[in-house]
């Protein structure tokens, strides 16, 4: 046989190919692959990694005194830690440079004045045109020298009063990916099991450092204390202390303290605006947030006091929907059944099958089923049958009653306590269904109010949670810019202080992504839902606006026959 020819290189040398290198099978665990794709949960870069564990560790705190319907008290702190504060935590000595050309933001002398220089030369100018009374452009900060600068390092605690964590649950529930407590069918904040661990992964990429837990439940006389990091390779839980301690006062909740590296100076308005968001979303909450730094000047203090002791209703578990059912899932409510026959494991496990109905789709199913057949040997090909039979039957629609809404009275008192408008309407719709899915949209539009721009100001909640970022693709704000003729309500969409709030509750938000940033807008359900929502407040702001047209020209006809 011949040889294959080798492959004539430039230099006329020639060069036998290299064989591509064997394939080796390997696996990662899932905190493996969320430390390479922080990304995808909101961990995109230091400021949004402050950012995004603030508001994980915010809703983890919310869900948790709503579940045991506590008036929430949550604490929020961002401690500042300068580097030589933040290498003594760590047992790290500091040491000067030595060698400073090794440094990438090393600036030659000569750079050096001449950057000097040219701060001289503007500051000069600032001067002279402040003594001429000219109008003085706030000068940019100093640009100072290249480089990607100095890492800045945060202590991050919230403190809730709420129901805090079994002693022993806690160290999976935040170390290890991908564990929670909120994966029932439910409307909740959380739903991954992600957000604590994806902070907890980020301090531990950034800082080395492992995370605080401390917890107590309503029945325990103890507090439990928990330090931990967690062992990425094998997705467990790495336990540095985890003891039981005194617990004089009696507190219940849980308080979490985390040291990951951020920037406050890029993420400070999102912060604060995500904070005064949930303020409105959550009046009967009671938020302190503080920013506290070596440099007082920077610091911040906010507390967002509570309005109103109405809390929404707790959100409760539901079945499935048949129509929302999918193979895999008919399997696992197989498997998990405590019903035996098919009729009863029908009945059972979803909703809107009653007997009557059950009967019919089996007898529909074919001569292969029986109401008595055992559930658990049904075999592939017939459990492909009922997820058929399922999504081509017709059920009623899955009633809103496990749904949480914000309510209309929260919605409204929200708004008015944070923006103080001038008008405001709000709407509450009925329940609704996409796939299944039932679905609630509450939306409210307010004119004029404190911090408010001229044109459209959209604000989007989802299950209770403001969405601050990919606000181009969300429903809410398409709907708003695309399809509403604000015109039509005599609203001037460029020109008035326009305020959109919608808030969408859901057994299943269909975010995009797993950092639940936005609300797609291909569910034709939802779409619809939320126009017909923001239309109903427009509807009312007409009327309002049309009537103080009214009155000011009576008026202006009064001051007129009296002249
Ligand atoms: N402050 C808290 N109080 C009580 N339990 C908490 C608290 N924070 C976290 N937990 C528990 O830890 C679990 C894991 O939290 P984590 O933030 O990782 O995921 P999640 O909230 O369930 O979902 P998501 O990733 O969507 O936020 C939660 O399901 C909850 O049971």
């Amino acid at each position: 046989m011949e040889s294959e020819s080798p492959i004539e290189t430039k230099k006329g040398r020639s060069k036998t190919p290299k064989k591509a290198k064997e394939s080796i099978l390997k696996q990662k665990s899932p905190a493996e692959f969320f430390a390479e794709n922080k990304n995808i949960a909101g961990f995109d870069n230091p400021g949004k990694c402050l950012y995004t564990t603030v508001r994980e560790l915010v809703e983890n705190a919310l869900d948790s005194a709503e579940s045991i319907s506590e008036l929430p008290v949550v604490e929020i702190t961002i401690e500042e830690i300068v580097k030589s504060k933040f290498n003594s935590m760590i047992g790290l000595v500091d040491r000067e440079r030595v060698d400073a050309e090794l440094y990438d933001d090393f600036e030659t002398a000569k750079a050096r004045e001449k950057r000097l220089a040219k701060e001289a030369r503007a500051q000069e100018l600032q001067a002279k045109n402040a003594a001429l009374g000219k109008k003085v452009k706030e000068s940019a900060a100093p640009k100072g020298v290249k480089g990607r600068g100095e890492a800045s390092f945060f202590r991050v605690t919230c403190k809730d009063n709420g129901r805090g964590m079994p002693h022993d649950d806690i160290p999976n529930m935040f170390g290890r990916v991908l564990s929670g407590t909120k994966y029932g069918l439910k409307q909740t904040r959380g739903k991954f099991g992600l957000g604590a661990k994806m902070a907890l992964i980020w301090s531990k990429m950034s800082t080395g450092l492992p995370i605080e837990i401390s917890s107590s439940m309503k029945s325990q006389n103890y507090v439990s204390f928990c330090r931990l990091d967690i062992d990425i390779h094998r997705n467990i839980p790495h336990v540095h202390l985890h003891e039981k301690r005194d617990n004089k006062d009696r507190w219940h909740g849980a308080e979490i303290q985390v040291v990951i590296e951020g920037n406050w100076t890029t993420y400070r308005s999102k912060i604060l605006h995500y904070m005064r968001q949930m303020a409105v979303i959550t009046p009967y909450a009671q938020f302190l947030f503080k920013f506290v730094s070596d440099s007082p000047d920077k610091n911040v203090t906010i507390k967002f006091a509570r309005r109103t002791d109405v809390m929404p209703p707790v959100p409760v578990e539901t079945k499935h929907h048949p129509s929302s059912v999918d193979i895999l899932l008919i399997k696992r409510l197989i498997a998990e059944t405590s019903k035996t026959n098919l009729m009863q494991f029908l009945q059972h496990e979803f909703v809107n099958i009653g007997k009557s109905l059950a009967e019919r789709l089996i007898g529909e199913m074919g001569p292969d089923f029986s109401p008595k057949m055992a559930v658990k040997s049904l075999t592939d090909q017939q459990i492909v049958r009922i997820h058929q039979l399922f999504r081509q039957a017709k059920f009623d629609d899955p009633s809103g009653d496990c749904l949480s809404p914000a309510g209309e009275y929260n919605l409204r008192l929200g708004i008015i306590k944070e923006l103080h408008p001038d008008m405001v309407a709000t709407y509450s719709g009925s329940a609704q269904v996409f796939e299944g899915h039932p679905f609630i949209v509450e939306a409210g539009v307010s004119l004029g109010g404190k911090d408010v721009k001229h044109g459209l100001n959209i604000f989007r909640f989802a299950n209770r949670i403001p969405l601050l970022f990919e606000q181009g693709g969300d429903v809410v704000t398409r709907t708003a810019l695309k399809r509403i003729n604000w015109n039509t309500y005599k609203i001037n969409q460029t020109q008035d202080k326009i305020g959109v709030f919608v808030s969408i509750v859901s057994t299943k938000v269909p975010f995009k992504g797993t950092g639940k940033e936005y609300i797609g807008d291909d569910i034709s359900e939802i779409a619809t839902a939320v126009k017909a929502a923001i239309k109903q407040c427009c509807i009312q702001l007409k009327s309002k606006i049309v009537k103080k047209m009214q009155a000011r020209e009576q008026q202006e006809r009064k001051r007129n026959l009296s002249k």
